[in-house]
């Protein structure tokens, strides 16, 4: 019986659980700071036993997951290694960022124990145990970052383990990682962050700002509501790539200025169509660091209820919704119900039910 503990039994910790929980061979054994998400855990089967300390939860565990802040990762590392843990024990993390934790391990002596630093590359803005679901690392890249100590056969047992999780394993160098994922995940949240700050602010003078950004802004800036304590701990962490990707980033912007004081049409043509020409480039609906919504449009008669029916209709065939939204609305004209999906399994699902059932559907 291999002996599974995850320390943080949050979105990702409660996610990797469930991924493991009731599989043969597999206990989970959870720890958390906050006994109230411990309780949550057990409640909803996440995992196998709770455990009041970081002590009980790795006696004897043959893996541990860090699955706490980033922040965090370091001191926990230094705990475990005044611990007696099983010889052979893996010790991996789910941090954002891999250099800094990547380093500090390797300076660090584990007798008899590995560490071997991992990245999900899936989640959401969510947080708490409440959104964890053993669907989140499916088709997903996960992130390991083994160094030139790390026994073939310790990586192939975790590797082995997170098979679990349904996520494509790829190995990574830790600079590399940070580099990449410092562009395509931790800058766009800063970016979404400053542009939500700017609306807001120019809400404060005139209200109509926040009504009209309902829709599509709402939807490009989704990613601004991600944790604040676990978004400071990644920038901090990552402060270095993201001093360098904000510098490109203003001399993209200034770049844009330029072209509009001098009213260069063609200049942005060009930028438009540079940028569209890479990203059709882009992998379609793969699973990627950003989630994807996926969305599908309904033209529904208008009269009472019909939000209520057509949420019944995918409910009773569990397929989760996770948004719903009126796109339009007029006592005249049918409406058109905009409803998001988190994967794409779900929305194929709902649009067949759907189309059995007469409605108009749309991508
Ligand atoms: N949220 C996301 O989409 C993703 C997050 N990550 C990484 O996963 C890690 C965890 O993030 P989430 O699960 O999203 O956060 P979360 O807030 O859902 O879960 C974190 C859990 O850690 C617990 N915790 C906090 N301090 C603790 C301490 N001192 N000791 C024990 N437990 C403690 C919290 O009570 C909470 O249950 C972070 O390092 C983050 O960078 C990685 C990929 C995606
Ligand atoms: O909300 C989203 O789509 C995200 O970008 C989630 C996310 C947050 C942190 C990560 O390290 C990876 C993925």
């Amino acid at each position: 019986m291999d002996k599974v503990a995850v320390i943080g039994v949050g979105l990702m910790g409660g996610s990797l659980a469930l991924c493991f929980k009731d599989k043969p061979g597999i206990r989970v054994a959870g720890y958390d700071i906050n006994p109230l998400e411990l309780e949550k855990s057990m409640k909803r089967g996440v995992i196998d036993v709770a455990c009041a300390s970081l002590e009980e939860a790795v006696d004897g565990a043959d893996f541990i997951f860090l699955c706490v802040p980033v922040g965090l990762l370091e001191q926990y590392l230094d705990r475990l290694l005044q611990i007696s843990l099983k010889p052979g024990c893996i010790i991996s993390d789910v941090g954002s960022t891999k250099a800094s934790i990547a380093h500090y391990a390797a300076s660090r002596v584990l007798p008899g124990v590995y560490f071997i630093g991992g990245h999900p590359m899936a989640g959401s803005e969510r947080s708490g145990v409440e959104a964890a679901t053993s669907l989140l690392y499916e088709n997903a890249f996960y992130v390991l970052t083994p160094d030139e100590t790390t026994p073939e056969d310790i990586y192939d047992r975790l590797a082995a383990l997170l098979k679990h999780t349904k996520a494509h394993i790829v190995r990574v160098e830790p600079q590399r990682h940070d580099r990449i994922v410092g562009a395509v995940s931790h800058l766009p949240h800063v970016i979404a962050v400053a542009l939500v700050n700017q609306i807001a602010r120019y809400n404060e003078e005139d209200g109509l700002y926040e009504s009209l950004a309902a829709g599509g802004f709402r939807d490009i800036t989704r990613i601004a509501s991600g944790h604040p304590y676990m978004w400071r701990d990644i920038l901090l962490n990552n402060r270095d790539e993201l001093l360098r990707l904000l510098r490109d980033w203003n001399a993209g912007i200034s770049k844009f200025t330029d072209l509009l004081e001098t009213s260069d049409g063609e200049g942005v043509y060009r930028e438009f169509e540079s940028a569209g020409a890479f990203r059709s480039k882009l992998p379609e609906r793969r699973k990627g660091m950003i989630i994807a919504l996926y969305d599908v449009y309904v033209d529904v008669p208008d009269h009472p209820g019909i939000i209520g029916q057509i949420a019944t209709l995918l409910g009773d065939q569990r397929i989760n919704l996770s948004n719903i939204q009126i796109i339009e609305s007029r006592a005249d004209v049918p409406g058109v119900l905009r409803l998001s999906f988190r994967n794409e399994t779900d929305m194929d699902a709902a649009i067949g039910l759907l189309k059995k059932s007469n409605y108009k559907v749309q991508l």
